[in-house]
This record gives structure tokens, sequence and C-alpha cells, in this order.
């Protein structure tokens, strides 16, 4: 569905402090892959998601999306097929807004409506029949402004919202990493859900091996601006913390090395 053949991204090219973020990167996502991408800091992990969401241009590479070349459209005439969530829970969702307000926008995007939107009673039946199964009490509180949420919730809602979409593709940057361990495993729990429901084509970057290991069929790990390991399957289902840390010391070590 979605090929990243050989990108590349030097961030200031020429200077002293350039460093190659993305360096021949390959990576091929399957229609309704749930893939999570891990790498140690600097590895090139968010580089690769807003490259594919078209917030960053590669300097060399293709990105095509089933058979069409994508790498030079710009990021709003992506808006259609790919949805995000970033870590920052005050980011992706409108705080003067009502939560009725973000989600209705949220419908629209990408269809070119524009931002006029008008608010069904069947649409406010089915946001809140979406938020009650979500159990963080959200489902009465629609016409609520969403800077009164929690980060939680806001994360929470900022998932329905891309979901809502109905996206070909959908991003997690760290979308768990600022909330509260209890909240975050919520988090986690509806991600998981929602994915499985509408079979969502995911990609999730994260550095929480535990969420590693128990989500998505597919894990990637990235150094350098590269795919170092793409394990699936029974590697994939059977992966044990310590197996992990025996990966990335391996990378580590790699990496020191400069292999
Ligand atoms: N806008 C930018 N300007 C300059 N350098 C950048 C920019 N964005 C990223 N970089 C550099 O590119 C490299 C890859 O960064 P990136 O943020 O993609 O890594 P990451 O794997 O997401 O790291 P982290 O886990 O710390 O978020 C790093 O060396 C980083 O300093």
């Amino acid at each position: 569905m979605l090929a990243c053949k050989s990108l590349t991204k030097t961030f200031n090219a020429g200077q002293a402090t350039a460093r190659p973020a993305l360096d021949g990167l390959d990576l091929a996502v399957n229609r309704g892959d749930f893939i999570v991408v891990i790498g140690s800091n600097g590895a090139g992990k968010s580089t690769l998601l807003n490259t594919i969401a078209g917030a960053i241009e590669p300097d060399t590479g293709t990105l095509s999306f089933d058979g069409r070349d994508i790498t030079r459209l710009p990021a709003h005439r992506r808006a259609g097929m790919i949805a995000r969530v970033f870590q920052d829970p005050m980011i992706g969702t409108a705080a003067a807004m009502t939560m009725e307000e973000n989600l209705a926008l949220a419908e629209r995007r990408g269809k070119g409506h524009g931002f006029g939107f008008l608010l069904s009673a069947g649409g406010r039946k089915r946001y809140r029949d979406m938020l009650a199964g979500l159990e963080l009490g959200m489902e009465n509180r629609l016409s609520t402004p969403v800077a009164q949420l929690s980060g939680g919730q806001r994360q929470a809602l900022s998932l329905v919202m891309a979901s809502l979409s109905k996206p070909s593709l959908l991003l997690l940057d760290e979308h768990t990493a600022a909330l509260d361990p209890r909240t975050a495993d919520l988090v986690m729990t509806m991600t998981r859900r929602l994915v499985a429901e509408q079979a969502l084509t995911t990609l999730m970057v994260t550095h929480n091996m535990r969420q590693a290991i128990e989500t998505g069929n597919r894990l990637v790990m990235m150094d350098a601006g590269r795919v170092r390991d793409d394990i699936h399957g029974i590697e994939k289902s059977s992966l044990t913390p310590a197996d992990l840390v025996d990966k990335f010391k391996i990378e580590n070590d790699r990496m020191l090395l400069g292999s």
C-alpha cells in the first residue's frame, strides 16, 4: 500500500551540524499492517512519519501510495488519506471548540467541504456512542470546550477524531508518551481496539518496550535513518522483553562500531 524507497533526508545539509536523519530508508507497509516503530533517540522515527505525512520533503527517494507517486504531494493533499496523532495532547484538537465541534470537523477532514459543518442529532448520538466505548466519562460532555479536558482525554479525543476521518493510514507519534502510566495504558487499549475494529493500517512510534511487544503485527527497529530490523509473524508474537533488550544492545554495539 505504502512504499518508501531509498528515502534520504539531511537537515542543515552542507553545514557542520549536518547529519542524515534518513539514510536510504526502505519500508513497505501492507494494508492492515499495524507496525510499531522503535529506535534510539535521533534514529529518524519522527522524520520518517513527517515524510510520510508530507510535512517534510525527502532529499532523494520516493514514496508511493497504492502505486501513485506522492513524494512531492503537499501535506494538505494527503490529509484525506493520512491521519496523525502527536505526542503533545495540545496538538491535534482545537482547544476553544467543543468536543462535538472537533469531532464534526474531523469527520469532514480532507473531504473538501470547507469549514462549514452541521451537527445533526444522528451525528451527536454516534459521537456519544463512540466516546462511551472509551470508558473515560467523555460521552456526556460533548458540548464541553476541549480546553477543559485532561491530557489523556484530549489524546483519546484525537484518536477518535483520527479514526472518524477513515484514513487509509494512521500515524501515531509517541501518542501516549506525555501521559501518566495508567492513562497511557487506557489510551493504548483504546488504540488497539480502534485499529482492530476499523482495520486501520497504522504506524506507531514508541519508546515503550512493553507497548512494542504487546502491539501490532510488525516491529520495525530503526537506527541511523534506516530500518535495521523488521520483526513479524511468529517471531513478533513470541518476542520477549529480553529478546528486545538483546536486539537493542546489538544495534547499539553496531552503532558504536560504526557498521
Ligand atoms: N527540524 C530539524 N532540524 C534539524 N535537525 C533535525 C530536525 N528534525 C530532526 N533533526 C535531526 O534528525 C535526526 C533524526 O531526528 P528524529 O526526530 O527523526 O529522530 P527520532 O528517532 O524521532 O528521535 P527521538 O526518539 O529522540 O524523538 C536527529 O539527528 C535530529 O537531531
